[in-house]
């Protein structure tokens, strides 16, 4: 079985938790818990293969044994960097990890828990697009990111598009099935959840209502 392990980044409040909730439930929750960060772990089928998934959602609030965004980076085959295209600085955000991703994974890293990996499978996602008419980042913006580091785009809304953030998720384990095969273990970054539990995070904090 392959083991695919992927970190979803981004700034506070751009529905990372969102994005992975719909993808492994189907449903869009309003408000999810955000002290703890947490691995969902999920054992999927993809084009006939069997894959061990293992999804990162970082925590944006000051918590226990909170991981870096270095040590999130070395820890992943793979990245799923958020952005809220309704709000410029998550924006700008995304555009400072996809950088630091690429710095990392170009080879200079001094991790030893990680081999570099320079095509570390990149998806960039414009999140939220049922709010376009509050619209701060354009999508050719969103574009020109993604390219500048070589990696792919979706605009979406966890609110609203299942099929498009189940398609997302799709092609990106998918693509970092492929890269990264044969990785050696490395440290979790933080607690892991099964799917069961995530439940458990939904209505844990009241947050920006949108
Ligand atoms: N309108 C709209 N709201 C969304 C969408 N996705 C998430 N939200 C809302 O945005 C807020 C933040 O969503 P979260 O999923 O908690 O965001 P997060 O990036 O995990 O936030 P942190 O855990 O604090 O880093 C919540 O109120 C969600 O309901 C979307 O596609 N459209």
């Amino acid at each position: 079985m392959n083991d695919v392990k992927v970190a979803v980044l981004g700034s506070e409040g751009v529905g990372k938790s969102a994005l992975i909730v719909r993808f492994l439930t189907r449903r869009f929750i309003g408000e999810y818990a955000s002290t703890s960060e947490c691995i969902y772990r999920k054992r999927l089928s993809l084009d006939g293969r069997q894959l061990s998934v293992e999804l990162h959602d970082p925590c944006s609030q000051p918590c226990e044994g909170k991981s870096t965004l270095n040590e999130q980076i070395h820890w992943a085959d793979g990245f799923v960097v958020v952005y809220d295209i309704s709000d410029r600085s998550s924006f700008l955000e995304a555009k400072a990890v996809v950088h630091l991703i690429r710095e990392l994974h170009a080879g200079g890293s001094k991790s030893v828990t990680s081999r570099p990996d320079p095509e570390a499978a990149l998806f960039l996602v414009g999140n939220k697009q049922d709010l376009c008419h509050m619209r701060e980042v354009s999508r050719e913006e969103g574009q020109h990111l993604a390219a500048e580091g070589r990696g792919h785009f979706y605009e979406l809304s966890a609110a609203e598009h299942y099929q498009e953030v189940a398609l997302m998720f799709s092609k990106m384990l998918h693509s970092t099935s492929l890269v990264g095969k044969g990785k050696e273990r490395r440290r979790r970054p933080s607690g892991s959840k099964s799917v069961a539990k995530l439940i458990n995070n939904v209505f844990g904090k009241r947050r920006k209502s949108v």
